[in-house]
C-alpha cells in the first residue's frame, strides 16, 4: 500500500483519525505553545519551577519570551503515537518534526540559562560547562579536524563535569559573553585535561579580549585568551534527523514499503508471508534453526530468535530483558547474514552499545569497520574504527607528512609577529593542506568502507561518509534508548530491519517536558511490538547475570515473571568468589537498608541544583568498607545514585582502585559483582522525581549479579506504589533492615 497523501487519503483511510488540521485543533486544545521545556536532567536542571531565587527568574524570563514569540504549533497525536490504527504518513513526521523543535527548543533554552551564570563556582557546580581555561596544544586528525588540548592554569585538575567523549560543546572566550564561540566535539578527557575536535581553528584575531597572563603549566598557554567549554545543543544531529525524515515521507519502492509497515499501514512479512495472513509458523523457524550453523553457544530461545530473525522480510524485533544475551544473539543475527553474502549496517543509539556489540562482532565476522570518533571508542577496539584502518593503510604516510606541515602552518600563524595579514596567510596555506589531506583521506576512507562486511556506527549517520549507501540488513541494539526521530537515518538505507531492545529500560533523554507528553519518550519497538503483537517479536527470557532473588522481582514487575536464571548465576553469592569471607553481608544476595526517621533528609548540593543525602551517602561508605574487608575487589562494586550530586559526594568521599560510581544513565548495559542503590530523595511530601520512572530502578536493580543492596527512606519511597512492592519484596526476602539495626552492627 503506498503512502497516503495529505489530501489524498487512500480508501482504506482510518477516519477515526482528524479530516484536516486547521486552527480549530487550537481551540480544541491540541496544541503546543513553545513553553518551559526541559525537564530534570541528570544533574537536577530544571527549566521549570526551581526552589533558588534565581532559577525562577531565569524560567520566567524563558516561558514569556517563548510564549510571545512562537505561533500556536498543531500537534498531529496529542496523545503519542497511537498503535491501534495506521499511522498518516504526513501526521507521523510532521509529529517527529515536532518533538524535535520542541527538544531543541529546550536545548536552548538551558544553555541560554546556563551561559547566564557568570560565577566560575555556579557555573562549573551545574556540570555543564568549564571556565578559566588555556588552549595548551593542538593537532590534526582525521577529516583534517583540529584537535585542541585545554587545561586549567597550573595543571589544577579539571571539576567534575558532564562533557564526556562525544559531547558536542562550544568554545567560547571565557570573558565575553558575546562570543558566540566555535562548535566541537569532546575527543579526550582527562582529570586536568580536555581535547575538543573542531572544524574551525579559534583564530585570535577573532576576539580581542585579555583575560589573564600566559599559563605557567607544564605546557604554556597558546596565546592569551582563557576559553570557556560548554555543553551544546547537538544541531548536527537534529538537521541530520529532520533530512532523513523529509526523505522518508517521500520513499518509494522498498523504503516506502518498510516506513508503511514501520507506520502500521501495511504489515511486515516473514518468510514470504503477512502477518496480517498468519504468524510465522514454529515449523518454519525450526526449519531455519536447524539450517543455521551457529558461530556462538546459544541457548534455545536465542537460537529461535536468530532463525526468526533471519526469516523477517521486513521487521523483527528482539526484546531482552537484562542480561539475557540479546547484544549476543545480534551478533549472531549479523555473522549469518554476513555468511549468507549480506552486507550489514549494526547501530545503536550510544557509543557504548555499539561498542558492546562490536565486541561480540569481532570474533564472528572477518570485516568490521567501526564508524566513529576513536576517543569514543572503547580502547582495546580502537584498531576496528575508521581512523585506526584508514591508518593501516599504505598511503597514510603521505597524509602524515601533509599534517606535519599543516600543523607547522599553524604555529607559524600563531607566532606570526607580521600582523593580521601575515597570520592570514598562515591560515590560508593551512586551509589549502587540509583540502590535500581531505581528498587523500577520502579515497583511502572509501576503499576501507567499501571493503567492510559490517560498518558498526551509532544511530547518528555520518551521511558524508557513508553516502546514499544502502544495506542488505540493518540492526539497531538497544532502540528503546533512541528516539523514533534519531532511528530514520538508519532505517532509510535498509532493506530488512532488525530491532533489538528493551522497553522497560531506560528510554531516551528529552529534556522538553511537552516533546515527552506527547510521546517522544516512547520508542518505535514498542509501538511496533503494540501494534502488530507476539508475532513480530521474540523474548529472550533466560539470563545469566542475577542471583534469582536479585532477578525475581524485575521479572515479575516488567516480565510477567517470564524470566529465568541460568543455573551457572541462579544461586551464587559473594560469598563463592576465592578468597571473600563468608559475612551477613556476603553470603546474602538482597539487602534493604531503611533510613526512615534517622533524618537522613536529601538537601540540595551548596552551589548546585542537583540533589544529595548525606545521610545515605555515609552508609554507604560503611558498606564499601565492609566489602572491601570481606575481601571484595574495588572493582567487583558498582555504586550507583539517581542524581549526580550524589555520585559527585560519593566520588569525593571514596577512593578506590576500581569503584565505579556513577548515575543510572551511565549504568545501562554494564553489570556488577555488587551494586550499592542510593535512592537520595528523603522528603516529608514523598517527592519522588526521577524515581517515578519505575524504568530507572529497573535498570539500577538489575546490574548487580550477587548482591544488591539499597540505602532508602521508605517513608519517602512508599507512598508510591511501585516502591511500596520493593519493600514488601526484600521484607518477604528477609532482607530489610532498618538502619538502626544496620548502625548498632557496625
Ligand atoms: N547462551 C549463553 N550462554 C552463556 N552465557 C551467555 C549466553 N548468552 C549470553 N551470555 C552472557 O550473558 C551476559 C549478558 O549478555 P549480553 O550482554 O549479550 O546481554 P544483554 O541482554 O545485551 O544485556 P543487557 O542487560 O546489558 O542489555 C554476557 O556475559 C554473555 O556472555
Amino acid at each position: 500500500m503506498s503512502a497516503r497523501t495529505r489530501k489524498g487519503r487512500s480508501a482504506t483511510a482510518d477516519t477515526s483519525q482528524p479530516k484536516k488540521r486547521t486552527q480549530d485543533r487550537t481551540s480544541s486544545g491540541h496544541e503546543v505553545r513553545l513553553g518551559q521545556a526541559a525537564d530534570s536532567f541528570g544533574d537536577g536542571i530544571t527549566a521549570g519551577s526551581g526552589k533558588s531565587a534565581k532559577r525562577k527568574k531565569a524560567s520566567k524570563h524563558a516561558k514569556l519570551a517563548d510564549a510571545s514569540d512562537s505561533p500556536p504549533r498543531v500537534v498531529p497525536y496529542p496523545h503519542g503515537l497511537p498503535t491501534d490504527r495506521p499511522l498518516d504518513v504526513n501526521d507521523y513526521f510532521d509529529q517527529l518534526a515536532l518533538w524535535l523543535d520542541l527538544e531543541a527548543d529546550a536545548e536552548r533554552a538551558r544553555l541560554a540559562r546556563l551561559r547566564q551564570i557568570r560565577s566560575e563556582r555556579d557555573v562549573e557546580s551545574t556540570g555543564q560547562a568549564i571556565v578559566g581555561l588555556d588552549l595548551i596544544d593542538y593537532h590534526t586528525g582525521l577529516a583534517g579536524r583540529y584537535l585542541l588540548d585545554l587545561a586549567k592554569p597550573a595543571g589544577q585538575q579539571l571539576p567534575m563535569n558532564r562533557l564526556k567523549v562525544g559531547s558536542p560543546v562550544v568554545l567560547s572566550n571565557d570573558a565575553d559573553p558575546s562570543d558566540e564561540g566555535i562548535a566541537g566535539v569532546v575527543s579526550l578527557r582527562k582529570n586536568d585535561q580536555i581535547q575538543i575536535a573542531t572544524e574551525v581553528f579559534p583564530d585570535p584575531d577573532a576576539h580581542h579580549v585579555k583575560t589573564g597572563k600566559a599559563s605557567k603549566h607544564r605546557n604554556s598557554s597558546i596565546g592569551d585568551i582563557r576559553y570557556r567549554l560548554d555543553l551544546s545543543p547537538d544541531e548536527t544531529t537534529r538537521k541530520r534527523q529532520l533530512v532523513a525524515m523529509a526523505k522518508a515521507r517521500t520513499e518509494r519502492g522498498r523504503g516506502g514499503r518498510l516506513r508503511d509497515v514501520l507506520l502500521g499501514i501495511d504489515s511486515p512479512r516473514f518468510d514470504g508471508r503477512k502477518l496480517s495472513v498468519g504468524p510465522v509458523s514454529e515449523d518454519a523457524i525450526a526449519e531455519e534453526r536447524a539450517e543455521i550453523r551457529f558461530r556462538t553457544e546459544l541457548n534455545g530461545p536465542q537460537q529461535d530468535a536468530v532463525a526468526f530473525a533471519l526469516l523477517a522480510d521486513d521487521v523483527a524485533i528482539i526484546h531482552g530483558p537484562p542480561g539475557t544475551g540479546k547484544t549476543t544473539t545480534l551478533a549472531e543475527v549479523i555473522a549469518q547474514a554476513v555468511e549468507r553474502g549480506e552486507r550489514v549496517l549494526a547501530c545503536a543509539a550510544s557509543n557504548t552499545a555499539v561498542d558492546n556489540l562490536l565486541e561480540r562482532l569481532q570474533r564472528l565476522v572477518p570485516y568490521v569497520v567501526r564508524v566513529g570518533h576513536p576517543a569514543r571508542v572503547f580502547e582495546h577496539l580502537r584498531d576496528y574504527t575508521l581512523d585506526g584502518q584508514v591508518e593501516k593503510d599504505p598511503s597514510s604516510q603521505v597524509i602524515k607528512d601533509l599534517r606535519q606541515e599543516l600543523e607547522q602552518c599553524l604555529r607559524m600563524a600563531q607566532r606570526s609577529n607580521g600582523g593580521r595579514r601575515e597570520r592570514g596567510e598562515w591560515f590560508a596555506q593551512a586551509g589549502r593542506l587540509r583540502g590535500q589531506i581531505r581528498s587523500l583521506e577520502k579515497s583511502i576512507v572509501r576503499g576501507v568502507l567499501d571493503r567492510a562486511d559490517v560498518i558498526c556506527t551509532t544511530t547518528t549517520i555520518d551521511e558524508e561518509l557513508l553516502g546514499d549507501e544502502r544495506f542488505d540488513l540493518i540492526v539497531i541494539d538497544e532502540a528503546c534508548q533512541s528516539t523514533e526521530g534519531g532511528m530514520w537515518q538508519a532505517i532509510l538505507r535498509a532493506d530488512r530491519l532488525i530491532i533489538a531492545g528493551d522497553h522497560c529500560q531506560l528510554p531516551p533523554t528529552v529534556l522538553s517536558d511537552e516533546a515527552a507528553k506527547i510521546g517522544m519518550r516512547d520508542s518505535l519497538m514498542q509501538r511496533l511490538v503494540q501494534r502488530f503483537g507476539e508475532p513480530v517479536y521474540r523474548r529472550l527470557t533466560v539470563q545469566y547475570r542475577m542471583h534469582e532473588s536479585i532477578m525475581r522481582f524485575s521479572s515479575d514487575h516488567f516480565y510477567e515473571g517470564s524470566l529465568v536464571a541460568d543455573a551457572s548465576v541462579r544461586g551464587h553469592l559473594l560469598s563463592d568468589i576465592p578468597d571473600v569471607d563468608r559475612t551477613p553481608l556476603t553470603d546474602t544476595p538482597l539487602l534493604f537498608i531503611d533510613t526512615a526517621g534517622a533524618g537522613h533528609e536529601e538537601q540540595l548540593e551548596p552551589d548546585g541544583q542537583s540533589k544529595m543525602n548525606l545521610g545515605e551517602a555515609n552508609v554507604i561508605v560503611d558498606l564499601v568498607r565492609q566489602l572491601v574487608d570481606a575481601g571484595i575487589e574495588g572493582d567487583e562494586i558498582a555504586i550507583i545514585a539517581p542524581y549526580a550530586a550524589q555520585v559527585r559526594l560519593l566520588r569525593s568521599r571514596l577512593d578506590l582502585d576500581g569503584l565505579q560510581i556513577d548515575t543510572v544513565d551511565g549504568f545501562q548495559g554494564r553489570e556488577k559483582e555488587v551494586v550499592l542503590l542510593t535512592m537520595v530523595r528523603s522528603n516529608p511530601e514523598g517527592i519522588i522525581g526521577f524515581l517515578a520512572d519505575r524504568r530507572r530502578s529497573n535498570v539500577a536493580m538489575t546490574r548487580a549479579k550477587r548482591k544488591l543492596v539499597m540505602v532508602g527512606d521508605s517513608a519517602t519511597l512508599c507512598i508510591h506504589d511501585f516502591y511500596a512492592d520493593v519493600l514488601k519484596y526484600f521484607e518477604e526476602n528477609n532482607a530489610y533492615q532498618s538502619v538502626f539495626e544496620h548502625d548498632a552492627c557496625v
